[in-house]
């Protein structure tokens, strides 16, 4: 089911992820579209420049010949010569005579209606003054420009001087030194109503020219790419399923997943009662670490704490338990100061010692003493002798008993044994197992409680299934025991329950004798 989820997930990522691709894709390829037209924009404005310059000259040396041919009077060779200057020009479309309020005459005679000039909107620094936008009848010629000096006029098409190449595309020479210029079939000068425009000025020559043209809109752009996008479209899919699969991956794997388990506070304490052989009471209970998963399976911790010791997830799960410990049996410890709780250490936690910081900061205010922790290592932990050493010699100067667990099942010998500042031994299972059996373990059994006596340590008796085996241990003055004859590890509430019945029964026990 978990995976079920996560294979949806991933799906949904895949879907997303190609999404937000195709989208980044598409905005990426609009943005670059709309730096390609600036720079267009840029060209066309330049170019303009250039070719204003240019006609600019001739119109310029067309005003000068006219004013140099010595012609005021509008007669037919004054005629004659405006008409020879008009052809000669290529960006003069008309010459006239305008000495003052009227036009008098231009290159095709004397004028046969009165035609009132009209004052230049700007004057160049040679004196030739300047009149765009001017619309002589509402024929479809368009807007022309006028260009005076000492009475004579050029007339020239201002779409055509303004027509440079590295036009079109919708690229419009929006204004002129500073004046806008009215377009072919426009009406007014200056800029579309509405909508995102882009403006560009180029200058040179004492010419200022701005070019606008109006962006693709995101929308339609889309559109226009989309053929384009078709064809990337299964490869963004593949990225994206690729990149799915080794987000999928690393979530699945087992360390990630345990990881989030300690995140997601799914480890969990049960607790084995830990009895006294005499009396049948519970004098304690040994921590052990269950993964209750979000679909409430309980998962053992041979199954994980040997990953977590291994990607070093040990040591918060250590600090899970002894937090939960503090939470879920404070209160039965603080009623009880004989009782206590064994805590597993991992090899980490007793070579480094960090742990006893941990407790000391973790118990400060609790009213738990600190020999009501017992610390248990196992006896395959110790590789490093000499921090076990130091760790153990540390644990029980600030009050807390010590424990090696599993005992028997690595290769400590008396020696070693007698060298570690301990308080307590607990026999494995596999040697209690062979109590009773024709096992040749059995007689390691009777030495491993023969040499714990012998160096005075506790001895706690693990895995005891039979009244036989408690028989056994009682016979060999063996003190403590845990196993599924008293109790099978279990929640808090259970321990609780379990521990205040033995002591009922011990009680009433004691009572009857
Ligand atoms: N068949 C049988 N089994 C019995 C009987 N009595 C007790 N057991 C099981 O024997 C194991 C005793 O714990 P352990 O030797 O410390 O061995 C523990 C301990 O080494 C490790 N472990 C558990 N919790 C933690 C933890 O919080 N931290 C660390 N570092 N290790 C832990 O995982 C090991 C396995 O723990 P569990 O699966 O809980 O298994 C427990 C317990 O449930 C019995 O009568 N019959």
């Amino acid at each position: 089911m978990h995976h079920w989820r996560a294979i949806g997930v991933a799906a949904a990522f895949t879907v997303g992820c190609t999404a937000l691709l195709v989208t980044i894709a598409c905005f990426v390829s609009w943005q670059l579209a709309l730096k390609d037209q600036r720079e267009r924009l840029t060209l066309h404005a330049e170019h303009t420049v250039q070719h204003i310059q240019a006609a600019y000259q001739d119109i310029s040396n067309a005003l000068h010949l006219a004013d140099a041919s010595g012609f005021k009077d509008c007669s037919p060779a004054h005629v004659l010569r405006l008409r020879d200057i008009t052809r000669n020009t290529v960006s003069v479309d008309n010459m006239a005579y305008a000495p003052g309020e009227i036009v008098e005459c231009n290159s095709w005679g004397p004028l046969t209606r009165r035609l009132p000039t009209i004052p230049p909107a700007f004057i160049m620094p040679d004196g030739i003054g300047i009149l765009p936008n001017w619309l002589p009848s509402q024929d479809a010629r368009g807007p022309q420009m006028i260009l005076t000096f000492a009475g004579h006029a050029a007339v020239v098409d201002q779409q055509r001087l303004f027509g440079a190449p590295g036009g079109g595309d919708g690229l419009t020479i929006l204004a002129m030194n500073g004046v806008a210029l009215k377009r072919r079939g426009h009406t007014s000068p200056g800029p579309d109503p509405a909508g995102d425009v882009l403006e560009e000025t180029a200058r040179g020559g004492g010419w200022t020219v701005t070019a606008r043209a109006t962006p693709p809109a995101f929308g339609p752009y889309l559109l226009g790419a989309w053929p384009v996008l078709r064809q990337i479209l299964p490869l963004l899919a593949v990225l994206s399923a690729g990149m799915a699969t080794l987000i999928l991956r690393a979530r699945l794997s087992p360390s990630s997943e345990l990881k989030r388990a300690i995140i997601n506070r799914e480890i969990v304490a049960h607790y084995q009662p830990i009895v006294e052989l005499a009396t049948g009471r519970c004098i304690g209970a040994e921590a052990l670490a269950r993964w209750r998963r979000p679909n409430g399976d309980l998962v053992r911790p041979d199954a994980f704490i040997p990953l977590a010791e291994d990607t070093g997830l040990i040591q918060p799960i250590t600090d899970m338990i002894v937090d939960l410990i503090i939470v879920e049996l404070g209160d039965l410890l603080r009623r009880t100061p004989r009782m206590h709780v064994a805590l597993n250490l991992s090899a980490a936690d007793i070579n480094t010692g960090r742990i006893l910081t941990v407790l000391e900061r973790k118990l400060a205010g609790t009213g738990i003493a600190p020999q009501q922790i017992w610390l248990e290592a196992t006896e395959s932990s110790l590789l490093d002798l000499e921090g076990t050493h130091r760790t153990l010699a540390e644990a029980r100067r600030r009050g807390h008993w010590t424990a090696i667990d599993d005992f028997g099942t690595g290769y400590s010998g008396l020696q070693y044994l007698q060298r570690l500042p301990i308080d307590a031994l607990k026999i494995d299972k596999s040697f209690i197992d062979s109590v009773g059996t024709e096992a040749s373990t059995r007689h390691v059994t009777e030495h491993i409680i023969a040499m714990a006596q012998a160096l005075k340590l506790d001895v706690i008796a693990e895995g005891v299934e039979s009244e036989l085996q408690v028989a056994y241990l009682r016979e060999r003055q063996v003190a403590f025991a845990q196993g599924w004859l008293f109790s099978r590890a279990v929640p808090a509430a259970e321990l609780i329950a379990f521990c205040n019945r033995t002591e009922r029964a011990a009680a009433s026990a004691r009572g009857a004798a």
